[in-house]
């Protein structure tokens, strides 16, 4: 007698729909376990813009609420009206809820695809009572996503889209271990906040401003506002990236001296503009003007201070259109008080707005502006048309070119891992199934054969496929998604290493066979289990752009892994093929694919049979009553 054992079911109708289903109903639930697989039939570029479903949005104030400010007094923290005029709600469409100002390409775009709620000066709590009902949130720099946020989606919120470049507004960490994705816009606005940091370092440089107010007020103070020349001056560019590399070739053509520092930026991009690529202290303690152009981190935060203002040149000047964090905002007043710094000219502020009664804002030689870097027409256009794609895009089942909190995949790269991605889910859904009990999986081995360089193959997508694979049957309840794999994998206990070995295979496959290990496990299928280490083992290939199963423990087996699949180990005689066909043909069951892989000649034998539908359990037990039959495991895919 056959032992046998069938798995619970893994494979739920809405596993394989996608989006359309998972956001039908209005209750909240996790997001698509295939939200985040490339899906070549739904792409952002199929998306129809109906232009008669245009409508516009509303702002209730002039200005956006930061989640940051106190505004508990608005009269808008009562439960002012959010939706979106006339929007009809479908159900069976996501639900898009825009926080701040689009431009209104990508308003469409969005209309296009789902339901939009613009909702631009929501409070924390209108936020938080909101996005329960959102699958994808659009903000800019004015909405703080919260780790609250994220609580409060009740995990439908399946992506974030930060309609700029800054995601320092974002708790990342949060939205990781939610599982929702974060996607940036980050080309759209680098020319637009370039020009603002040029328009600024030649106001501040002519006391634009100061002089502007003062023959609005009816002054002429021709020798008050003597300027200082930029040309031959020495700029300092803090952050040679997309902004800061515009800055420098725009400074170039206004005959500055340009200097650069950027501990990650590569030195011949930064020789080929003129640019010489610098210490921070040379930096700091050389230029006349100081530009600042780096993301806010852990590391940027306050990194102009007392200190470094002490090492400055006197009388230097500083811009920065980076973000307000980056500067000690109270070492700033200080050092323009001794005239340290004899200029700043400021578009970001650590609070925004900044207090009204802001020293720095006051101080009579600084120039400020409401965070206007990226405010340009041309620039809300495209970003708004870039976050509306990235976003679409990921609700479709995409991977992002821009995902902040997922591996970023070029599209070409993407295209030609599309099958092994799938191959990689599969595997770890069957090796996980294979086990059964032992010390639990704690430990897993994913072996990649490949002709390529070890270097140049990004194994960090199959990885994560894998791990969500393995997760996914055996966490009930969470949902697993490339964002989170690595999170929950790793608050599991569950290590997953890799190795990469080439092999002589053909150089148009980036790999040529993926093979997972998982070790100190018991498994309840006994072949399974191979190697010197005991390990449950399967390997797949990928044939004719179709995953295929090709090894199961020390079996070598060949079947397509679609639908479901039926390993038997039996004693190799003539007959066994028809007989257990017989058997799923008589409940209906459709035979996909077939494979027998034996040890030698009249030995033991795998068969594999993969199975579109699910045979019912009185057909499995027939198939285990087969004599030649020595046990069978029925896997889901
Ligand atoms: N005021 C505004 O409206 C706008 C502000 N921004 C701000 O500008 C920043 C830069 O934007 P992009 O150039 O598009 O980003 P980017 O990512 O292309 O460039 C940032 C550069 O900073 C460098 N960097 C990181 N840490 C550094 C450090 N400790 N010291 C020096 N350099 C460091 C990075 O290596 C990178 O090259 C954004 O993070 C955002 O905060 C961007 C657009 C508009
Ligand atoms: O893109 C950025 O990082 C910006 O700072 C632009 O911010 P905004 O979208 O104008 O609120």
């Amino acid at each position: 007698m056959a032992s046998s054992s069938t798995t619970n079911s893994i494979l739920s109708p809405s596993f394989l729909s996608g989006l359309a289903n998972s956001t039908s109903t209005d209750s909240p639930r996790p997001p698509s376990l295939l939200s985040f697989l490339p899906n070549s039939s739904s792409s952002s570029t199929a998306v129809s813009i109906k232009l008669s479903d245009r409508r516009s949005c509303h702002s209730r104030r002039s200005r956006p609420v930061t989640n940051a400010v106190k505004t508990t007094s608005s009269p808008s923290s009562t439960a002012a009206p959010t939706e979106t005029p006339g929007a009809s709600h479908d159900a069976s469409r996501p639900t898009i809820l825009v926080s701040e100002k689009l431009g209104s390409a990508g308003l469409d775009l969005l209309r296009g695809f789902g339901n939009v709620d613009c909702s631009y000066d929501l409070l924390p709590e209108d936020l938080c009572r909101k996005i329960s009902s959102c699958d994808a949130l659009i903000v800019r720099s004015g909405t703080k996503v919260t780790r609250e946020v994220f609580e409060a989606a009740k995990g439908r919120l399946k992506v974030v889209g930060r309609a700029g470049v800054g995601i320092d507004n974002v708790d990342l960490q949060a939205a990781t271990e939610f599982g929702c994705l974060v996607v940036n816009a980050p080309t759209a606005n680098t020319v637009a906040a370039a020009e603002h940091g040029i328009a600024l370092l030649a106001a501040m440089a002519r006391n634009v401003a100061q002089a502007d107010a003062s023959v609005k007020s009816g002054k002429w103070e021709r020798s008050k506002y003597v300027g200082v020349s930029m040309v031959g001056k020495t700029l300092a560019v803090m952050g040679f990236g997309k902004v800061g590399s515009e800055v420098a070739r725009r400074a170039k053509g206004l005959g500055m001296h340009v200097i650069s520092h950027d501990p990650y930026a590569p030195a011949d991009r930064a020789r080929a503009m003129g640019v010489e690529l610098v210490s921070f202290e040379q930096a700091i303690s050389t230029a006349d003007f100081i530009s600042l152009h780096m993301p806010l981190t852990p590391t940027t935060r306050k990194i102009l201070n007392d200190d470094t203002f002490a090492k400055m040149k006197p009388g230097v000047r500083i811009v920065n259109v980076a973000r307000g964090g980056v500067i000690d905002e109270d070492a700033l007043v200080r050092a323009l008080d001794s005239g340290k710094v004899a200029q700043a000219a400021l578009d970001v502020f650590s609070q925004e707005p900044p207090p009204k009664d802001s020293k720095l804002v006051q101080h009579e030689r600084v120039i400020a502006t409401p965070h206007l870097g990226a405010s340009t027409k041309e620039a809300q256009e495209g970003v708004a048309i870039e976050i509306a794609e990235a976003v679409v895009g990921a609700l479709n089942g995409e991977l992002s070119a821009t995902a902040v909190n997922a591996p970023m995949v070029p599209p070409e790269v993407l295209s030609a891992l599309a099958p092994f991605v799938t191959l990689a889910e599969k595997l770890g859904r069957l090796a996980v199934q294979l086990a059964s009990g032992g010390e639990g999986i704690k430990s897993v081995k994913v072996v990649y054969r490949s002709s390529r360089d070890p270097d140049d193959l990004d194994t960090r997508l199959l990885r994560a496929m894998i791990t969500k694979g393995i997760i996914e049957p055996i966490s009930d309840g969470s949902y697993v998604n490339l964002v989170n794999a690595d999170f929950i994998a790793k608050q599991k206990g569950l290590r997953i290493s890799e190795e990469r070995i080439v092999v002589d295979a053909s150089p148009e496959m980036p790999v040529h066979s993926i093979e997972v290990l998982m070790s100190n496990v018991d498994s309840k299928f006994g072949s399974a289990v191979a190697g010197e280490g005991g390990d449950v083992v399967v390997e797949g290939r990928v044939k004719y752009g179709v995953p295929h199963l090709t090894k199961v423990g020390g079996f070598e087996v060949d079947v397509s892994l679609e639908g479901n699949l039926i390993l038997c180990r039996q004693v190799d005689r003539p007959g066994m093929i028809g007989e257990v066909g017989n058997i799923l043909g008589e409940d209906n069951v459709n035979v996909n694919f077939m494979s027998v892989g034996r040890m030698a000649r009249k030995k033991q034998a795998i068969m594999a049979i993969g199975v579109d539908e699910e045979p019912q359990e009185l057909t499995l037990s027939k198939i285990g009553k087969v004599s030649a039959v020595e046990e069978f495991v029925f896997l889901k895919l």
